[in-house]
């Protein structure tokens, strides 16, 4: 420490802490918090902080300590379960204890806490209490815990919690296949072959395979990743070599049998845990990734399939034909009979194509306008029977281009990004486009209530107004006259946007499909107040070299990886919802708003992260710090995301007052107004306007930053 150190430069003192390298855990109860939930409490020992004459450093609750399982990512039957959830942390009396203590109390489901072992504690902040200083420590003092039978106090090791290895999948494999006639029926092998010698200790191996499932399409190559749908796969275990004991023998061969025409895929994992007899979990909606058994479409199909399945192939292609030609007659007929007048497609090439006949634009009647285009409203002819059932009125949104080359190319990677992501009923979904020499329209689903930035600070407005007439929806005798409900906000919709608006991401990234761009402003409010994502124009798929150009104006958005230069990844996503979740809790504040974009990184690698704000629980916002993870390893998926959520919900169902509470001098509604709108690419920004909120001095920048951030000076 240098000499210097005082109360306030603290911060500056402390470079590093660390935690001692055990936790104990001192007792372990059942406590009943709902169908099979147990809470244990740990106490945690903190070593190496440094002593200073002030020094009286704890562990606060909730910031300044978080408490993670270690999951392992391929992880074949993780999706569905509950993560441990930290409820509190109590101080113990530091002064009587050699170390700093902490006690803290984590409620596991029954299924964790039999089959998970390895968790990890960091602290991320201590408290001096004479200096009423928080101090960020710079590298996070993390404790990897081993809930073992011995560490627990008191336990009867018989029944104590087991130590377990969970499957770990994509194991190194080479196969081999042979294709034979069995029961006058084809049938095919393949043949495992694993080296033993690098899965020293497995207990078994289990091997899942099915048929391949390439839909998920990847944009740049064009080619489809193999996925197994766990639904229709098939697992097989087998054990290594030399286990005599092993219940399952030792042939490894898949058989697939009545062979069907397609690819198959294979996926291979390995069971260490002693204790681990029975095979693991496949939950059934759960799909993974697999290796593609090229077999199946070629040598196999063509090649090696027995007469008596050639016949019956042929019987089933000719029906398939038959149909065909019977639809294709069908639609001719519909259309020479004017059934299907206005949108005869030209061509058959685009399945979005459609006829400009077909549209009518109310060129006065904007919906918004973006950074390169503008949307107005527009409505469909009634004959039209697309895809996507519209309002009895037709009305869609048409999105048109500014007269820009560089607006049309934009234009042209939203359209063929909503191409891509497919139909989901939480995804603004494409109707088609008109396209000309002289314009270009892109027709979506029609949001009737807008984007949700402007649909929060609508709601916020209104409620505004309701406490100038001194009306408290939450008294118990509120005075309800004339209040429309229609446009008040509550905490039940904080929980129903974040819900249906996961439930979208979670699609794309089961399909791959990283946004890029999640905000409020690209979440848009149906008629019905339903959550659709939009705006599909900076769209990335996973593993794909292809360089990313961040959105600028998306910076404090955007994850803290990305911001260093990283590919994005669907865990960057799950950052984005994060901050989602944090205007959504503002209900529409404008995230680091006095904060400069290019200050936002030197800041979130510091520590700092968004405040907790009044209408998010301690729970909801102990799980947007969990998303804020520096590793995007360390971030839950937007399926475990789902199933947090619910949980978080449901815990504060009953805690939370139900209608959202504005503070109307909080901060960050001051630039919402600003933020809600996006520049035209073409316009000019206007002279000096950054520099209004800035000042160029670092020092300034930081401290400014801290308060805005909600730490304490
Ligand atoms: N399908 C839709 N239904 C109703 N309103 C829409 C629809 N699509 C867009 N809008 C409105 O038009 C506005 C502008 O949309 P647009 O996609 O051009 O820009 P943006 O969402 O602000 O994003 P960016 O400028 O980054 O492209 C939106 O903010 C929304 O209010």
């Amino acid at each position: 420490l240098p000499d210097s150190c005082e109360c306030g430069k603290l911060s500056k003192c402390i470079q590093s802490a660390k935690i001692l390298s055990e936790g104990s855990l001192q007792y372990l109860q059942h406590i009943d918090k709902g169908p099979s939930m147990i809470e244990a409490n740990l106490l945690v020992n903190i070593l190496g902080i440094p002593r200073h004459e002030h020094d009286n450093f704890v562990v606060l609750p909730n910031d300044s300590i978080s408490f993670d399982w270690l999951p392992e990512s391929h992880d074949v039957i993780e999706s569905s379960r509950s993560q441990p959830l930290l409820t509190h942390s109590i101080l113990l009396d530091a002064a009587a204890t050699p170390m700093h203590t902490t006690r803290i109390t984590v409620l596991f489901d029954e299924i964790n806490m039999r089959l998970r072992s390895q968790y990890k504690i960091s602290i991320h902040s201590i408290y001096n209490a004479p200096c009423n200083e928080m101090v960020q420590l710079e590298h996070p003092g993390s404790l990897k815990l081993v809930l073992a039978c011995e560490k627990v106090r008191g336990a009867n090791c018989q029944n104590a919690i087991k130590v377990d290895y969970h499957p770990q999948c994509n194991v190194d494999m080479k196969y081999s296949t042979r294709v034979f006639e069995a029961d006058g029926k084809g049938e095919a092998e393949i043949f495992v072959a694993v080296n033993d010698t690098h899965y020293e200790g497995a207990k078994y191996f289990i091997a899942y395979y099915g048929l391949c499932d390439s839909k998920t399409i990847n944009r740049y190559t064009k080619k489809g990743k193999c996925i197994l749908d766990m639904k229709q796969a098939t697992s097989k275990r087998f054990c290594p070599m030399e286990k005599g004991d092993c219940l399952f023998g030792i042939d490894r061969n898949l058989t697939i049998s009545p062979l069907m025409v397609g690819e198959y895929g294979i996926q291979l994992c390995v069971v260490y845990d002693p204790l681990y007899e029975k095979p693991p979990i496949a939950y059934t909606n759960t799909r993974i990734l697999a290796h593609k058994v090229t077999l199946a479409s070629s040598s196999l199909a063509i090649s090696s399939v027995t007469p008596s399945l050639h016949g019956t192939i042929l019987v089933y292609a000719s029906l398939i034909i038959l149909v065909f030609i019977l639809l294709i007659a069908i639609i001719v007929y519909k259309c020479y009979t004017g059934r299907i007048r206005c949108c005869r497609r030209k061509k058959q090439i685009d399945r979005f194509v459609l006829d400009e006949k077909c549209l009518n634009i109310h060129h006065n009647h904007i919906l918004g306008s973006g950074k390169f285009g503008t949307v107005y409203l527009a409505q469909l002819s009634a004959e039209l029977h697309g895809p996507v059932i519209l309002d009895d009125q037709q009305r869609v949104a048409v999105k048109t281009p500014y007269d820009s080359k560089e607006a049309r190319a934009l234009f042209m990677e939203e359209v063929e990004g909503a191409k891509c992501v497919g139909r989901h009923p939480k995804l603004v979904a494409i109707i088609g486009t008109v396209m000309s020499d002289d314009f270009m329209h892109f027709v979506m689903e029609y949001c009737h209530h807008g984007n949700l930035k402007e649909y929060l600070a609508k709601r916020r407005n209104y409620m505004l107004g309701l406490q100038n007439r001194n009306i408290d929806l939450n008294a118990p005798m509120a005075n309800i006259e004339g209040v429309d409900f229609e446009q008040v906000f509550t905490v039940e919709d904080i929980h129903r946007i974040a819900s249906q608006a996961c439930t979208g991401m979670a699609y794309l990234a089961q399909n791959s499909i990283i946004h890029n761009a999640l905000c409020a402003r690209h979440v848009l409010i149906t008629s019905d107040h339903s959550v659709k994502i939009s705006d599909f124009g900076n769209i990335t798929f996973e593993n794909n070299s292809h360089k990313f150009e961040l959105p600028t104006e998306l910076t404090k958005w955007t994850a803290i990886e990305i911001l260093k230069g990283s590919q994005p990844s669907p865990k960057s996503d799950v950052w984005c919802f994060g901050v989602l979740l944090w205007e959504l809790s503002t209900v529409g504040g404008s995230p680091y708003h006095n904060t400069d974009n290019r200050n936002v990184l030197s800041l979130l690698e510091k520590g700092f992260r968004l405040p907790k704000v009044d209408n998010a629980s301690l729970l909801l916002y102990q799980l947007m710090r969990e998303l804020w993870c520096d590793s995007p390893d360390d971030r839950m998926t937007f399926a475990q995301l789902s199933s947090r959520l619910s949980y978080t919900i449901q815990q504060d169902y009953n805690a939370s007052h139900r209608f959202v509470t504005i503070d109307r001098f909080a901060p960050y509604y001051v630039d919402s107004e600003e933020d809600t709108k996006t520049l035209p690419i073409l316009s000019v920004p206007e002279p000096g306007k950054n520099n209004r909120r800035t000042s160029n001095d670092p020092a300034h920048l930081l401290s400014e930053s801290e308060r805005l951030l909600g730490f304490r000076r």
